[in-house]
């Protein structure tokens, strides 16, 4: 039942396992990487409180040891006290060149402890052991890490591959369904940027997935991993084809900004709203149908998710605000957004060629809706 997706990257390269009953097995699968039999562990209290010690077992069983450290769980995790606290507990722990780091949790977890993992001696290796949907999908794989900073949205961070990634389908089971569905939001990314077949799969499968399903769920895993695999052995540190896994991303980051990187808007559910707007863009600038940007909100409101500005509680910037949150967007050249546009579903291209009234319009007639 487990399934491997290889990440083609030369002397950085190395695998995907994908299936259940993962944790039990980690210390088998760690210990060929390991220089000696001990891993230090960074996690947050949610993950820590139910999966920790199934971990500590299934490391154990190959005879390694482990010491933790548990991090509050949440967006704001990924800020400089937290990373300095989780890099000076590495050096307490002293943790060598040769050792590995586990990060064991969501994306918040693993980027701030993959950054940490970049920066520690100049560099030690890291596992990910992904453990939200999101996370198995998408953000343990690729080797994008890092922190928010108060100015944006991952603005402070490198590209530091892991040497091995466990995503453990059994423990998906403990998510809430609002940190399910957010996951949710990468894994239709994927579809509308790049594979219409895998969208109408998603159309007929995400009840069978949000409701437990474990074959569907390994499936969207898989497939998911496939395409970020095959994107990222082409282009490594995003100087093209690499900015398509940032669709939806460029409006997602200005609202999560806008709403303080808090429970308001979790980054999956960015994506998704920013996904419905960046095919509603699309339309509007003539590249799809109309029918393009209403099968994206359908879906995704027929998952239970949020699709419009006006799903998000409370006040937020007006268009010109949002556009200036925008403007930090690491795709930015010459001062001038880049945004992921659409021709179809499954059909996504990279362009700066958006005026940005048209941009400021839509973002206006969205926030009239509020
Ligand atoms: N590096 C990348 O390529 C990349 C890609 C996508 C997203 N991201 C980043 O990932 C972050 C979002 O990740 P996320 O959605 O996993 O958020 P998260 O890490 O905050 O996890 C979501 C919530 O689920 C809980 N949780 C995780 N696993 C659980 C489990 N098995 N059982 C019960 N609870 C569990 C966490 O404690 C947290 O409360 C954002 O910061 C985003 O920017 C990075
Ligand atoms: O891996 C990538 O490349 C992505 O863009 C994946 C995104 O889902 C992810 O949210 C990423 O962290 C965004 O990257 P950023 O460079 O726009 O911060
Ligand atoms: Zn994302």
């Amino acid at each position: 039942m487990n399934e491997t997706v290889h990440v083609g990257l030369g002397e950085r390269a190395y695998d995907i396992h994908i299936g259940p009953g993962l944790l039990a097995r980690a210390g088998a699968l760690i210990a060929p990487i390991l220089a000696r039999p001990q891993v230090r562990v960074v996690t947050d209290e949610n993950v820590a409180a139910i999966h920790l010690e199934t971990l500590r077992s299934g490391l154990a069983e190959a005879g390694i040891t482990m010491e933790a450290l548990v991090l509050p769980a949440g967006e704001s995790t990924k800020s400089w006290p937290h990373f300095t606290r989780t890099v000076e507990w590495l050096l307490e722990q002293k943790v060598e060149r040769r050792d590995l780091v586990v990060a064991f949790g969501g994306g918040v977890i693993g980027d701030l402890t993959g950054f940490a993992a970049a920066v520690l001696r100049r560099g030690v290796g890291f596992v990910q052991i992904p453990t939200s949907l999101l996370a198995q999908v998408d953000s343990s794989v690729g080797g994008k890490t890092g922190i928010n900073a108060p100015q944006g949205k991952n603005l402070i961070g490198a590209f530091h591959q892991p040497n091995l990634v466990l995503a453990d389908i059994d423990v998906l089971g403990t998510l809430t369904p609002r940190d399910f569905l957010a996951g949710y939001g990468e894994v239709v990314k994927y579809g509308l940027l790049g594979d219409s077949n895998f969208f109408e799969w998603l159309e007929g499968q995400g009840p069978a997935l949000a409701s437990g399903d474990e074959s569907a769920r390994i499936a969207a895993v898989r497939r998911s991993c496939e395409m970020k695999a095959e994107i990222v052995a082409r282009d490594e540190t995003e100087q093209g084809d690499r900015a398509l896994l940032n669709l939806g991303h460029t409006f997602c980051h200005a609202l999560e900004a806008a709403t303080g990187y808090g429970s308001r808007l979790l980054h999956g559910e960015g994506v998704a709203i920013g996904c419905a707007l960046a095919f509603e863009l699309s339309h509007r600038l003539g590249l799809c149908s109309q029918e393009d940007p209403s099968r994206v909100r359908q879906h995704l409101a027929e998952m239970g998710m949020k699709v419009d500005l006006s799903h998000i509680e409370g006040d937020i910037p007006d268009a010109d605000g949002l556009l200036e949150l925008m403007a930090q967007d690491k795709k930015v050249i010459d001062g001038q957004l880049r945004f992921i546009l659409a021709r179809g579903i499954g059909e996504a291209f990279v362009t700066s060629d958006v005026p940005r009234n048209v941009v400021r319009d839509l973002l206006q007639d969205e926030l009239a809706r509020r």
